[in-house]
């Protein structure tokens, strides 16, 4: 494995009984690289972060980390810990790797902007700022690798919009592996798309994002590339 590799999937099948789910995916991360897996509803996305993450097993296949796996994972809900507030939620996911600092917890705090809200618990806060939450507490263990498995999808529109912009802020040099199925997310978003098949799913095609950040939704360069990948996943 090169040093600019993070991670690398390889021909990974998965079957649940007789449903065929994945049949051979493979695909690598480099280091510092923000990749999304594209591709329509119950094709396996989620099954393949599930598997890097050491959640599943598959039946064939192989995931190879360089150096570190510590991994953040941030889920479609939530997950947060309803009897316990902003700062409770994110000391809890520290303490978990062993680290047990209020100052750290204030520092996560404010990157991912929920300054003021520490004390407040789930149910006292919008969807996107629940969705903060759940990023900073991934965070907490300073992961060398963060999957998110759709953490926008339930958002309305334009603070979805606002997530993603900020997100990429707060990940900025991260290694991210992101799964959507909405096409203008990944180009926003990704430095390369994994455009996956439909069930059993194998990977059509690696599109290449080379879009200068922050991204202009309504540029020609954007409207294009969304083009390529739409008509990727539509061979
Ligand atoms: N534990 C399980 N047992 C049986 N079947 C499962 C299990 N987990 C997933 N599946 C099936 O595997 C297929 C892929 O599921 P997965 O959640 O990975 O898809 P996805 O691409 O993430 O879907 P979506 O975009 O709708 O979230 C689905 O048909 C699902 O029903």
């Amino acid at each position: 494995m090169g040093d600019a590799v993070a991670l690398i999937v390889e021909g990974l099948k998965k079957s649940y009984g007789n449903l065929r789910v994945l049949d051979g995916v493979t695909f690598s991360v480099e280091k510092g690289e923000f990749v999304c897996l594209i591709g329509e509803s119950g094709c396996g996305k989620t099954t393949i972060l599930k598997i890097i993450a050491g959640l599943e097993k598959p039946d064939g296949g192989r995931v190879e980390f360089a150096g570190g796996a510590r991994m953040g994972f941030v889920f479609q809900d939530d997950r947060l810990l309803p009897w316990k507030t902003v700062y409770g939620n994110i000391l809890f996911a520290l303490r978990a790797s062993g680290i047990e600092d209020g100052g750290v917890v204030r520092e996560i705090i404010d990157a991912v902007g929920l300054r003021g809200f520490e004390n407040y618990y789930p149910k006292q806060l919008s969807g996107g700022m629940r969705q903060r939450v759940g990023i900073a507490r991934a965070l907490a263990v300073n992961p060398d690798l963060l999957l998110m498995d759709e953490p926008f999808a339930s958002l309305d529109a334009r603070t979805r919009e606002r997530m993603q912009e900020e997100l990429l802020r707060i990940v900025e040099g991260k290694t991210v592996v992101f799964v959507t199925h909405s096409i203008d997310e990944a180009v926003y978003l990704a430095d390369r798309v994994v455009v996956l098949s439909p069930r059993p799913s194998r990977v059509l095609r690696i599109v290449e994002v080379d879009i200068e950040k922050p991204r202009d939704r309504n540029s020609e360069e954007f409207i294009e590339k969304r083009k390529e990948i739409y008509s990727a996943l539509k061979p």
